[in-house]
């Protein structure tokens, strides 16, 4: 018999969470809320030009030392630790795109500091989430971590960012349809535990921002706002669930498997969203439930890609990565998982769906 899962038992969230146009001007208030008076500073080069050089200067007197991220591996963090030497931090605040908040969860994690994380852009679910994603010797390696603490979501300084990161960050919440859709089949079918809180809480937000493709403009503050928050729901049922199974499926073990592979020149977001619109496909032909056109029509609205080409793929590869996404993460039942398709059955998907 199925065990008895108590979701929620041990999850942690962010304890303030402020999605806002000023939400940058809080992180000293923050910290002090915290009785934080110390503080280690993960940042990047771009990012610092843009954005973390005023916040720095805000918390003149709190910050012990800054970090830039260039690289992003486990020694890299081991290396920033040991220069620490016995300076003491009591928290660290990340002021970045995904690989600086996935370095700053890890290394508060094993400071047992707080986290505040100030995403620079919305390019993904990470900003809230208790996962960090890393690459080890070319292969990516999820890392269970704390959640951060405070989230302070600015959303002038997002709007300024590239608007191809804003754009995968779209592409990486409605992922969230073809990941739900995979979780019910491992419930249906591997009796696997499933969380309907969770899963509405992914559902809602991809819902709502696929049926307002046609009038959302990711530079509109109140639009933006949408996306980001729906982002932060989207890692919450990570702590929920204590794994990314409501927001991460077969577009993922897609995406993954491009990394894996080194294939194309695509974000996280832009992957799994071509991701979707091949796995949106299978669900609908297998089951009948589904709309991938959906799916494709307002990832071209938005104007994320759609076609292979587009990131650098070629139709082999798109091919080859689609195979080898069934030996990603192989207790992860997904449709890939459920419909074994054929190198054929690849084949008709991509060339009825367009993306090559
Ligand atoms: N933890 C999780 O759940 C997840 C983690 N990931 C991971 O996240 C990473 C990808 O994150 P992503 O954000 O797409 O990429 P990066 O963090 O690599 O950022 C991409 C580039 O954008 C720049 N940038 C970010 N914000 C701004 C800004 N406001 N102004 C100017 N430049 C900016 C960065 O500058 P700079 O050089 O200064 O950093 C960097 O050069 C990958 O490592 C991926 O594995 C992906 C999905 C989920
Ligand atoms: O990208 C993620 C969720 O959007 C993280 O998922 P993974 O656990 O598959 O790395
Ligand atoms: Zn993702």
């Amino acid at each position: 018999m199925r065990k008895l899962v108590s979701y929620f038992k041990s999850a942690e969230f962010p304890r303030i969470v402020e999605v806002s146009e000023n939400a940058r001007k809080k992180v000293r208030n923050t910290l002090e809320a915290m009785d934080c008076s110390s503080a280690l500073l993960i940042t990047g080069k771009n990012v610092y030009d843009a954005v973390a050089r005023k916040i720095e200067e805000r918390l003149e007197g709190l910050v012990l030392r800054t970090v830039f991220v260039t690289t992003l591996r486990l020694e890299d963090v081991r290396r920033t630790e040991v220069e620490m030497g016995l300076e003491e931090v009591d928290s660290v605040v990340g002021v970045g795109g995904g690989r600086v908040l996935d370095f700053g969860k890890v290394i508060s994690s094993e400071l047992n500091a707080p986290f505040i994380s100030i995403p620079s852009t919305a390019s993904h679910d990470g900003i809230a989430s208790p996962v960090a994603s890393f690459k080890e010797n070319g292969k990516p390696v999820s890392i269970s971590t704390n959640p951060p603490a405070a989230v302070l979501a600015d959303i002038t300084v997002i709007r300024n960012s590239p608007i191809r990161l804003v754009r995968s960050g779209y592409g990486d919440l409605i992922s969230n349809v073809t990941a739900v859709k995979d979780w019910k089949l491992g419930k249906e079918i591997k009796d696997e535990e499933y969380s309907e809180v969770a899963a509405s809480m992914a559902l809602m937000p991809a819902n709502l921002l696929l049926a307002e493709a046609d009038r959302l403009d990711l530079k509109t503050p109140s639009h933006l706002e949408l996306l980001v928050k729906g982002l932060i729901l989207s890692g919450m049922t990570i702590s929920i669930v204590g794994s990314s199974r409501p927001v991460s499926g077969a577009e993922h073990k897609f995406s993954h498997a491009l990394d894996y592979l080194g294939y194309g020149n695509g974000t996280h977001g832009e992957q799994v969203g071509i991701g979707t619109i091949i796995m949106e496909y299978f669900h609908e032909k297998a089951y009948g439930v589904g709309d991938w056109e959906l799916i494709k029509s307002s990832l071209e609205k938005i104007q994320a890609p759609t076609m292979a080409r587009e990131i650098g793929l070629t139709k082999e590869q798109v091919i080859e990565a689609l195979q080898y996404a069934k030996r990603v993460r192989k207790k992860r039942y997904t449709i890939l998982e459920d419909l074994d398709p054929s190198k054929e059955d690849f084949e008709i998907a991509l060339e009825k769906t367009g993306v090559v």
